[in-house]
């Protein structure tokens, strides 16, 4: 027989082991890595931004649409070292089809227009606003998906459907309070670096790559992508030179390294008279370093900066006329941008222009003083919802302090209390929260109140 202590011990340990055999492990109760939940408040900050950006394209004339966040992998296997590619957030599903969720949504509007082929009345104004995914190592803890605006224009091959999409980009940033002072829209041409290259004598093809490469550039030194460079037969020469003309700050300095027939110089002249014709040209400024990060753009590309500070770009788009081409469809202009959920939100609380979104914007909060009186208060409420309110039914027998208290906490405006003396006279009990008054209405003057209160 082994000592009292220890068989002691082994009981503790025992009746420890059998309590946690009983426990369930408890869930993780974290949104998968690089996801975000939205609880309610967040839920009305995200719609309150996506019914602004709704409410720019019904302005501008455009229609929604959408397609299904999962997508053929074969959509995005584009070669020219894209980080949207890169970071393909794909799999095998158990058909064994190679599939990813969609890392932007242009892949999938090109699918949808081919689908239709010359089905569909162009010029096709379409916009949506699809969660986007992409799968980063979570060493730089960046998020998984954002939500991204996106404008598109197909079916027109003039800079007037630039200038329209430059036009809506800046409608919604002044809806929202921003000015030209905090925002500016860097615009360029593809052009610009293709009349380049072909004087320099690379092969068109590798235009595309050499564009992905040089937005790189921007962002990283360039020794980190020197066999890039090499790769693709550029040498230290033309990378210099390439450089040298991003380095233009204006039109006319391109124009005298391009000479004045320049097909690049033409449409970006041609943009900036249209910016001016939309009243924007303070928002807009050439920069010749601005190629965008997607390798199926061919002419203008834009970008949205904060002016002020060191955040990352607000939104971006341009004109990719073979994109159709090669997914093997015809020929069709296209241009378009994407905007993302996540730099605008923190641009927004940086310039203090973000409204408050704590409250739920309930009208009444409805409260049977006596149980016996819910039947009561629930036609109240109805009553008051065919009018028009928001009603929140308190629908537990609770205390009067409990519901001001509840009412208080929820910022509803007034609070309907249904109290045995008044509703034998036909009356109900209202207080109003924004002064504390209490007043009597007659139940059968209900509409008449609902419609005195909400004008
Ligand atoms: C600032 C931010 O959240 N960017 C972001 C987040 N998720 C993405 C997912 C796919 C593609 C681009 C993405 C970009």
């Amino acid at each position: 027989r082994k000592s009292s202590a220890v068989a002691d011990k082994d009981l503790i340990t025992k009746t420890e082991k059998g309590a946690q055999k009983k426990k369930q492990t408890k869930l993780d109760t974290n949104p998968p890595k690089g996801t975000r939940d939205f609880y309610p408040e967040d839920m009305r900050q995200r719609t309150w931004l996506f019914s602004q950006w709704r409410d720019v394209a019904k302005t501008y004339g455009f229609s929604e649409y959408d397609a299904p966040v999962l997508e053929s992998e074969s959509l995005y296997t584009r070669k020219a070292g894209e980080e949207v590619t890169e970071q393909l957030y794909n799999f095998v599903d158990k058909g064994d089809r190679a599939v990813a969720l969609r890392p932007e949504m242009t892949p999938s509007l090109a699918r949808m227009v081919m689908a239709k082929k010359g089905g569909l009345n162009l010029p096709l104004k379409w916009f949506s606003i699809p969660q986007c995914w992409r799968y980063e190592r979570m060493t730089r803890g960046r998020r998984r998906e954002h939500f991204q605006w996106n404008m598109d224009v197909w079916g027109v091959d003039g800079v007037e459907a630039e200038a329209e999409l430059l036009s809506a980009m800046v409608d919604f940033f002044e809806r929202v309070g921003l000015t030209a002072q905090d925002v500016g829209i860097k615009v360029n041409s593809r052009m610009v670096i293709g009349e380049v290259l072909t004087e320099l004598g690379i092969p068109e093809e590798k235009f595309a790559a050499t564009c992905v490469l040089v937005d790189k550039l921007e962002k990283v030194p360039i020794d980190a992508i020197q066999d890039d460079l090499a790769e693709l037969g550029l040498d230290r020469s033309v990378v210099e030179k390439l450089t040298e003309v991003l380095t233009n700050k204006s039109i006319e300095s391109i124009a005298s390294v391009l000479g004045p027939e320049s097909e690049a110089v033409k449409e970006l002249s041609k943009l900036m008279s249209l910016c001016k014709a939309y009243g924007i040209d303070e928002w807009i400024l050439f920069d010749a370093s601005v190629v965008r990060g997607l390798a199926y753009y061919t002419g203008i590309v834009f970008e949205a900066f904060d002016r002020k500070g060191e955040l990352r770009a607000i939104a971006g788009g341009g004109r990719y006329d073979k994109l159709l081409e090669t997914f093997g469809g015809d020929p069709t202009p296209a241009a378009g941008f994407g905007f993302g959920d996540a730099v605008i939100i923190e641009l927004l609380k940086e310039r203090d222009v973000l409204p408050s979104f704590s409250s739920a914007d309930i009208d009444s909060v409805v409260f049977a003083m006596k149980p016996e009186l819910y039947d009561d208060a629930i036609a109240i409420a109805t009553k008051l919802r065919k009018a028009g309110q928001s009603v929140d039914v308190v629908l537990e027998k609770k205390k009067t302090k409990w519901v001001f208290k509840h009412a208080d906490r929820i910022q509803s405006k007034y609070v309907i209390i249904v109290a045995p003396d008044e509703f034998a006279n036909g009356e109900v009990s209202v207080k109003d929260l924004s002064c504390g008054e209490q007043t009597s209405i007659k139940i059968e003057e209900l509409n008449e109140w609902v419609e005195k209160t909400s004008s």
